[in-house]
């Protein structure tokens, strides 16, 4: 599929055989679903996707996740109306941080930073990121925001993982992904069918 094309039939999550493989090997994420962000209507209809479950939220606020989690979280952030909030990798923010160490999916140790003066008792939040494999980056998110009073309302990516961390983020926060039933089997095993035709 061009990354410029459009279905006439948008069934839902059209845009996910926009992705783009790995061809870098395994210390990279296993696909790449930045490409679909350069497609205006798949970029739409993802961010229509994950907000859909949340129609009748109240939602103050969204933060996202460094890096990729910033486009869609600025996305969905612009379509409700709301502002944003970056939740930065450590060593970026010139303000006062609170800071939450985690292991992601390349299995090491990292650390988180959210500034201070935004998040307090009362501000629903949004979390958004990009992916959802072992959890580990967004259960150090929705710590950092707990922690400092504000209330996670629930938790947006284009994917959630069948994990051990999947699992126990869709079992304890209200949630939205954007993959059909029928494909979670093929995100869960790393490999997507439509890779077999994927023409650059
Ligand atoms: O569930 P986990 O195993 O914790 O992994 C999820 C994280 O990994 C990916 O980002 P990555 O760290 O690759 O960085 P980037 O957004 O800067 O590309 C993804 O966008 C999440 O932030
Ligand atoms: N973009 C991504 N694709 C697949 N698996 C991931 N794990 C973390 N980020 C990912």
């Amino acid at each position: 599929m061009d990354v410029f094309d459009v279905p006439a039939n948008r069934q839902k999550g059209w845009y996910l055989s926009l992705m783009a493989p790995n061809t870098k090997g395994p210390t990279f994420a296993w696909l790449d679903p930045s490409r679909l962000y350069c497609n205006p209507q798949a970029l739409a209809d993802c961010v229509k996707d994950l907000l859909s479950p949340f129609d009748s939220d109240t939602i103050d606020l969204v933060a996202a996740i460094d890096a990729m989690g910033f486009i869609l979280g600025a996305s969905v952030a612009s379509t409700l109306g709301k502002g944003f909030l970056a939740i930065r990798k450590a060593g970026h923010l010139c303000v006062a941080t609170q800071s939450q160490n985690y292991t992601d999916y390349t299995g090491r140790e990292k650390t988180m930073e959210v500034r201070v003066d935004v998040l307090k008792p009362g501000v629903r939040v949004l979390l958004v990121d990009q992916w959802i494999e072992t959890g580990g980056t967004m259960k150090a998110a929705i710590q950092l925001v707990e922690r400092l009073g504000a209330t996670v309302v629930g938790v947006a990516a284009v994917a959630i993982e069948n994990t051990e961390g999947g699992h126990w983020i869709k079992e304890n926060y209200k949630f939205s992904h954007c993959i059909p039933e029928e494909l979670q089997g093929q995100i869960d095993q790393k490999y997507l069918n439509s890779f077999k035709s994927f023409d650059q």
